[in-house]
């Protein structure tokens, strides 16, 4: 009998603080994480370094099909890393801009489907905390868990104001706003896969939590399913 690893997914809108919760979740655990907007970035990035127009859906299926990627899982004190075409890229992915030539991408059906497989391979024991926008929904509809986490829009543009003027990067409250409702926008509107709670999700609305509230919520769902060993 072919057991499959257990799969924990968080999706959510930008800011909401998927990928720290993904990250720190993956690192308490011991399993895997799939950062699966890091792909639509890389592949954003990669369509930008190879002169590729972010609307050619035939060129960046091909492109998506070939990223030359390889993820190096975080250690003590170390994130995971990324490297796309040999060259570490963990941070340049990171920018506003990156992240809305993702969501553009994103929205083109070939290059979800040229991306599906790479994203299942993820699922190896002893398990898998997945973050994105159809984790639940697409990529691992049998997940044990899913977890839907949102904040408001205000909220997570005052955190990526934060994290960016933390990082020495020269941006405003405002034109952060404008991009995350933008992005929400084109990410919840698109015709597959937009970014909608699955129906058995968990709901967590974490405005008004901190990372650690959020973590104590999830970690008390894992209990109740006994999932994780
Ligand atoms: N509950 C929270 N309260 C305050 N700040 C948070 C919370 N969750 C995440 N953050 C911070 O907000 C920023 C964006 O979080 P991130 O995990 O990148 O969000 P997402 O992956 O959903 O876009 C990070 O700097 C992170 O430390
Ligand atoms: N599973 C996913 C993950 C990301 N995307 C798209 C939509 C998002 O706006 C971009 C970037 O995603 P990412 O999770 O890296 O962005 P945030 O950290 O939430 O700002 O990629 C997607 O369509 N499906």
């Amino acid at each position: 009998m072919n057991i499959k690893a257990p799969v924990i997914t968080i999706d959510g809108p930008s800011g909401s603080g998927k990928g720290t919760v993904a990250g720190i979740l993956a690192r308490q655990l011991g399993w895997n994480l799939l950062d699966s907007g890091a792909l639509y970035r890389l592949l954003a990035f990669a369509a930008a370094n190879h002169g590729v127009d972010l609307t050619n859906e035939e060129l960046l299926k091909a492109l998506a099909a070939h990223l030359d990627v390889q993820f190096i899982a975080a250690t003590d004190g170390q994130l995971q890393r990324i490297i796309l075409e040999g060259d570490e890229v963990s941070d340049v992915i990171r920018t506003e801009s990156v992240g809305a030539g993702a969501s553009q991408v994103a929205a083109l059906p070939a290059v979800r489907e040229a991306l599906l497989q790479r994203q299942r391979a993820f699922q190896e024991p002893p398990g898998l905390v997945a973050d994105g926008r159809d984790m639940g929904t697409v990529v691992f509809p049998d997940a044990p868990l899913k977890i839907f986490l949102t904040a408001s829009a205000e909220e997570r543009a005052r955190r990526r104001y934060l994290q960016l003027k933390g990082k020495g990067e020269d941006v405003s409250l405002s034109s952060l706003l404008d991009e995350i409702r933008a992005r929400d926008e084109r990410d919840t509107q698109r015709a597959v896969a937009p970014l909608k709670p699955a129906a058995d999700a968990i709901q967590l609305d974490s405005t008004e939590l901190s990372i650690d509230q959020v973590l104590q919520r999830i970690m008390s769902e894992i209990a109740i399913r006994d999932i994780a060993g």
